[in-house]
């Protein structure tokens, strides 16, 4: 029999290892086992969730351009209640006005904070009014944005921008008619407007179109860089996200390059004994106040431009594809605005006698809500919502979109019917002020988010609208073709195809 050698390094050496190996692993294994009985977290009773791929759940499944349509088509099967597991994360998912309530007005002081998105990290950090977690940060400076900006009182002085800019629209519009046989395309003169009439409230000052191109640009490519990334999802990807860092970076530095010049010759020019003339006189008043630093007062402002064109412009362009469609209804408008106005042009204070043309935005907002699920929402601590757990860094979305299609709600959902707002229901009057019941229609969302530019961009939306009607009578450009009604999401959702129509300037 062959002997042993025992004494032999090598072995001597592998088996010592092999040991200690084994050991290790048995005390890891031992721990682990007692760590998941005797101090692990009680396991979450979650709202009923699809099942996810290993790592990243349903996180492919869900992002992309179609987003708000497959959330409706989940809850289909899972309930208006729902969770989706994304990378680390969890979304919950509401689609109903009732559990919506029970969340945003019962439990608002839990449901009213907003994810703490990594990403933002990469911009201005969780500073802005949409960003800001609950607490007295975020109730500053949305007070002064409220205060400064889209108060009825503040709404009614910036009446003038508007006027200047109304009447830049209309020479473009007819420009364009002009160069391309009447045929116009709806959505840039929208957003040119409302972009210019924003940018008048910031600052004061009629920007050139060459400035306006290069700033829109800007805050179009912010739009895209700013909603939530994997990293949001899965932290341990921040080591590899350079790529969004630089760009938010150069973004933030081209904004600066235009916005900071102007905004220390409002500091320069202010005088201290008058009150705020404009936004960017509200925030250097409030800087010290709120230990502002210069990237909080760029990317408030820059907010106010991103949350107050988009929003309002797809609007006024779904809001027109559906009159193209439906030259009844169109017609029935501008017999409403002739009737008020008596075929003089229409001024701001008549708006609100036109009942009509509320009904008409009401119902672009209601088929078309231009952010379907709102802006995401966070929790304060973990919480319960209809009996389910709701993880502390859980994102929750409130689908605005699958409430006012509901046909279970909705009578017809998919006809474009402004008759149906006719009647001033309160519970309809986009506020989510009057119970359960008033949260079937929030195109602004609700509770204590709610969107504090909501005065300031009806009002753009009616008048813009009421003057295009009036001036303009808008079909389609072949008789013989539908309107393509897809829709993608781009922070707002958009149409596909951008809306093109025939404009014929009205006689009287
Ligand atoms: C038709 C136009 C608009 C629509 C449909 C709209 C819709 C919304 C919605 C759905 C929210 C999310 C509410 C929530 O989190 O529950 C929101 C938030 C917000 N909107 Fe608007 N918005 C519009 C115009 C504007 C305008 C003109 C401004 C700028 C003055 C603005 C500024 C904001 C801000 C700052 C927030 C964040 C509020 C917060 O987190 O406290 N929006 N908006």
């Amino acid at each position: 029999m062959a002997e042993v050698d025992t004494t032999s390094e090598p072995t001597v050496g592998f088996s010592s290892t092999y040991l200690v190996g084994v050991v290790t692993c048995a005390v890891l294994f031992v721990s682990l086992i007692l760590s998941k009985f005797f101090f692990s977290k009680p396991k979450l009773h979650l709202p009923p969730m699809p099942k996810g791929i290993p790592l990243f759940g349903t996180m492919f499944k869900t992002r992309g351009p179609k987003t708000h349509n497959i959330l409706i088509e989940i809850a289909k099967e899972f309930g208006p209640l729902y969770a989706l597991k994304t990378g680390l994360k969890y979304f919950i998912v509401v689609t109903s006005p009732e559990v919506t309530f029970e969340a945003l007005s019962k439990n608002a002081q839990v449901f009213s904070s907003r994810p703490k998105l990594l990403s933002r990290l990469n911009f201005t950090g969780w500073r802005s009014v949409n960003s800001a977690l609950y607490g007295d940060y975020w109730r500053g400076i949305r007070k002064n944005l409220v205060t400064q900006v889209t108060s009825s009182s503040k709404v009614a002085a910036f009446a003038p921008f508007r006027e200047e800019e109304l009447a830049t629209l209309m020479e473009r519009i007819d420009r364009e008619a002009k160069k391309n046989d009447n045929v116009i395309t709806v959505l840039p003169h929208c957003r040119f407007t409302v972009f210019s009439i924003l940018l008048h409230v910031c600052f004061s000052k009629r920007f050139n179109a060459e400035e306006i191109e290069e700033l829109d640009g800007i805050l179009k490519r912010l739009l895209i860089i700013l909603a939530p990334q994997v990293i949001d999802f899965i932290p341990f990807f921040q080591w590899f996200s350079k790529k969004h860092r630089d760009e938010c970076q150069t973004l933030l530095g081209r904004m600066r390059k235009m916005f900071t010049p102007l905004i220390d010759e409002h500091r320069v020019m202010r005088d201290k004994n008058t009150p705020a003339l404009d936004y960017v006189d509200s925030l250097i008043v409030l800087q010290k106040e709120m230990f502002l630093q210069e990237t909080d007062i760029l990317g408030l402002i820059g907010e106010v431009l991103t949350g107050g064109t988009d929003t309002t412009a797809n609007l006024l362009e779904w809001t027109m594809a559906n009159l193209v469609k439906h030259p009844e209804i169109q017609q029935r408008l501008y017999n409403e605005i002739q009737d008020v106005t008596g075929g003089s042009i229409v001024q701001e204070a008549q708006l609100e006698k036109m009942k009509y043309l509320h009904a008409v935005i009401k119902e672009g907002l209601r088929k078309h809500p231009p952010l379907p699920f709102g802006i995401t929402h966070g929790v304060t601590q973990q919480t319960k919502l209809r009996g389910y757990d709701i993880p502390e860094d859980a994102m929750v979305l409130f689908h605005i979109q699958a409430m006012q299609n509901d046909p279970t709600i909705w009578k017809d959902p998919d006809v474009f019917n402004p008759e149906r707002f006719l009647n001033n229901d309160p519970n309809y009057d986009m506020t989510g002020s009057h119970g359960p019941k008033s949260y079937e229609f929030i195109p602004f969302g609700a509770g204590r988010r709610i969107c504090p530019g909501m005065n300031l961009g009806l009002t753009h939306a009616h008048l813009i609208l009421a003057r295009l009607i009036q001036r303009y009578e808008f079909s389609k450009v072949n008789p013989n073709e539908e309107i393509d009604f897809d829709d993608a999401l781009r922070f707002a959702v958009v149409m596909v195809t951008p809306l093109k129509a025939r404009v014929k300037l009205r006689s009287s």
